[in-house]
């Protein structure tokens, strides 16, 4: 088959699990991953250390053997992927490749003329911000700028799926927001697929088009950026100070009824007010917390967690 026959249908996603599951040994690490990636997408995989990203990412990339379900990733299994297939896909790993000893522009065009239609070598570091390194040795490189080599590693091949693995580790905040409108270009004018793990929830936020929340090997919930943070607490906080100076809190689903309320009884301003909306930061702690406490038997199901659960959220006013 040549790489026409095996690319995706615009219906088909890009990247399809069902039923994933892996076992290290005797000890099973994903239990039954369901995902769907379409193309163009940037998906994020959020979850703590252990949770099993990294293995998926693994599976997927071709790297590892499942030890159940079923995969398919730019409509080949990754088990069985040749060179053409690989060819179509971007890695930027979490471990350096060692190539020290080379020059950055010269390692680049090394890596170039792997591929059919490389991009330009030249125009790729000025777009990694690398142009002031070309001749400089891969050793002399701070960490994020290794970091931004291996991004320009990634996509020198023109891939239709790029996985970034924890990409922005030690990025500075400028390098960070560089690295974002990158891939946000990548996504929206190239039509490139991107499956992103991250820790760093205001990164997902920010690039992902939708999330999956991964915690001990199980798919918890899965969605926009803001609809994950609706799932885990559909309730705001409202907070103020008493007249007392005694500090207020209360999560209510009408925030602005609460507020005409205090306004009411109060007859004037209210020092301190301030109506906190759920953000995503509060549903990847619920859904960790419900994870750890399933393993004590106190959880809730699954299927209650992906439709949120108000009673974990709700607050009575709190003196
Ligand atoms: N080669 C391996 N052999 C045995 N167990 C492994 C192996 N690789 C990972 N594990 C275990 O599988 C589980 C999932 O690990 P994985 O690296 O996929 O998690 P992760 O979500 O990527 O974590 P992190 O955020 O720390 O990178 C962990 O308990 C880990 O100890």
């Amino acid at each position: 088959m040549n790489s026409a026959d095996n690319a995706p249908h615009p219906a088909h996603p890009v990247v399809r699990a069902r039923g994933l599951t892996m076992t290290y040994g005797d000890v099973p690490v994903l239990h039954g991953v369901d995902l769907d990636i379409q193309r163009g997408e940037v998906f994020a995989l959020l979850g703590p250390n252990g949770a099993g990203k990294t293995t998926t990412v693994e599976i997927l990339e071709g790297f590892r053997r499942r030890s159940g379900g079923e995969v398919s990733v730019l409509g080949t299994d990754p088990a069985h992927g040749d060179d053409t297939w690989r060819g179509r896909i971007g890695l930027v790993l979490q471990s350096w490749r060692d190539h020290r000893r080379w020059r950055v522009a010269e390692l680049l065009h090394h890596f170039a003329a792997y591929y059919p239609d490389p991009r330009d070598p030249g125009e790729l570091l000025a777009v990694v911000g690398l142009t002031g390194q070309a001749g400089r040795l891969v050793e002399r490189l701070s960490g994020g700028q290794r970091r931004r080599l291996d991004v320009a590693l990634g996509i020198v091949g023109r891939p239709e799926l790029l996985f970034l693995d924890e990409p922005t580790t030690g990025f500075d905040p400028q390098a960070r927001h560089e690295f974002h409108l990158l891939v946000e270009r990548l996504a929206r004018e190239e039509g490139v697929t991107v499956l992103l793990t991250t820790h760093d929830l205001a990164e997902a936020e920010r690039l992902a088009d939708r999330i999956a929340m991964l915690v001990g090997g199980r798919v918890r919930a899965i969605g926009t950026p803001a609809e994950l943070a609706r799932r885990a607490a559909a309730r705001a906080e409202v907070r103020w100070t008493d007249p007392d100076g005694t500090p207020r809190r209360e999560r209510t689903a009408d925030p602005s009824r609460l507020v005409w309320e205090l306004h009411r009884d109060a007859a004037g301003p209210i020092p301190g007010l301030e109506v906190r909306r759920p953000t995503l930061e509060d549903t990847y702690l619920h859904m960790v917390h419900a994870a750890d406490r399933e393993g004590d038997g106190h959880a809730p199901a699954t299927g209650e967690l992906e439709h949120g659960n108000e009673n974990e959220s709700a607050e009575v006013r709190s003196a």
